[in-house]
This record gives structure tokens, sequence and C-alpha cells, in this order.
């Protein structure tokens, strides 16, 4: 039995369609879909403003690296282009894997393939306020509770900047 957290996101074409898309592909796997948020662009400020959303997921028969494979599936899907000049350039969808849980217990993973928990994630406001919003108690493996992440003065600039788009939902909304 694993659970996930999975960060989606877009910023070219469709966006919205993009990630009811994504959410659609990972079924009757998904408990829980965040709110979507309008984010501007991490790592890489030339490009457009991003939606991006989290959902939980989870399957008795998934292992850890099925959520990697329906991540890639899902971006595929949406006919994703990678660019390897930009690392963090635009995409039309993007599903990284935040953390796994397997029987209740962190997955922990040096793997450069599937790094676990990611290792960006307690360093972007758009992944740890929606998973905030639909798990407030929950904690990113190693770096402690989600709250106090978010509470971290060197993200308050990017917390800041996301703008709740209520007007756009997944379903299965908290
Ligand atoms: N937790 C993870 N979730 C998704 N991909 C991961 C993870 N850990 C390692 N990877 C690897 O990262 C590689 C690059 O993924 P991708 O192109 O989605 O990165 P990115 O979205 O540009 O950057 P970032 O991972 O910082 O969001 C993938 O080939 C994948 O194997
Ligand atoms: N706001 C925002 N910025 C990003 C995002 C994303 O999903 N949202 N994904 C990236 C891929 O690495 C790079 N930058």
């Amino acid at each position: 039995m694993t659970r996930a957290v999975l960060s989606i996101g877009s910023n070219l074409g469709d966006r919205e369609r993009h990630l009811r898309q994504a959410v659609r592909e990972l079924g009757g796997s998904v408990e829980r879909a965040s709110g979507v948020y309008e984010t501007p662009p991490w790592g890489d400020a030339d490009q457009p403003a991003y939606l991006n959303a989290v959902v939980l997921v989870s399957d008795p028969a998934a292992v850890p690296h099925d959520w990697l494979e329906r991540a890639w599936a899902a971006e595929t899907a949406a006919q994703r282009v990678r660019d390897p000049e930009r690392r963090f350039g635009p995409r039309t969808l993007d599903v990284d894997v935040i953390a796994v849980y397997e029987d209740g217990r962190p997955v922990l993973s040096d793997d450069p393939e599937l790094t676990l928990p990611h290792p960006r994630a307690h360093l972007r406001a758009f992944v740890l306020r929606p998973w905030h919003d639909i798990e407030p108690a929950a904690e990113l493996p190693g770096h402690g509770p989600i709250a106090r992440l978010l509470a971290d003065p060197a993200l308050a600039g990017d917390v800041a900047a996301l703008s709740p788009r209520p007007d756009l939902a997944l379903g299965l909304t908290a």
C-alpha cells in the first residue's frame, strides 16, 4: 500500500485543461485535490505564470516507482516537450512526486531517477501552500511540518505571490 503527494503544474497551452487531464489520468487513485493557484515561475523567471495544485493519491497495489511512471504517463499525454537547455523551463504539464509513504512510513531515496522526498519541495511555496490547504498537519520527510516550512521568512515573498484561483476547480477538492 503506498500513498503519495504529487505536485502538478502547467504554464503552456490550456493550463486548466492540462491539470484536469492529469487528475483524470490518475483516476481512482486520487483521494483529494487542492485548489488551484496561479504562481510566478520559480527557478527560471522568463516564462509565463503557472497554474499549480497538489493531489493526494493512494493505491494498495502501487510501489513507489509506480508514481513516477504515472507522472511520466500524464506528462506524455499532455505532449510535454523537454528542453535540455532549460532545466526549469516552460511546460504543458509537470508532475512531481513530492513524497511517498509505504504502509504509513515515509519512503526515503537518493536515487537520481526518483529522489524522495522531492529535493526541492521544501523551497517551493507553490507545492507547500496547496498541500497545506488539504493536509495541514503534514510533514515533509526530513524537513518537518509543512506549516513551519511555509512560515519560514525566506519563503514569505513567494507565499505572498501565490494567487488562489477559486474559479478553477479540479474536483475532489477539500
Ligand atoms: N521525486 C521526483 N519526482 C519527479 N521526478 C524525479 C523525482 N526524483 C527524481 N526525478 C527525476 O527528475 C528528472 C527530471 O524531471 P523533470 O524534467 O520533471 O524535472 P523538472 O520538473 O524540470 O525539475 P524539478 O524536478 O525540480 O521539478 C526525471 O527524469 C526524474 O527521473
Ligand atoms: N511556479 C512554478 N514554477 C515552476 C514550476 C511549477 O510547477 N510552478 N515547475 C518547474 C519545473 O521544475 C519550474 N518552475
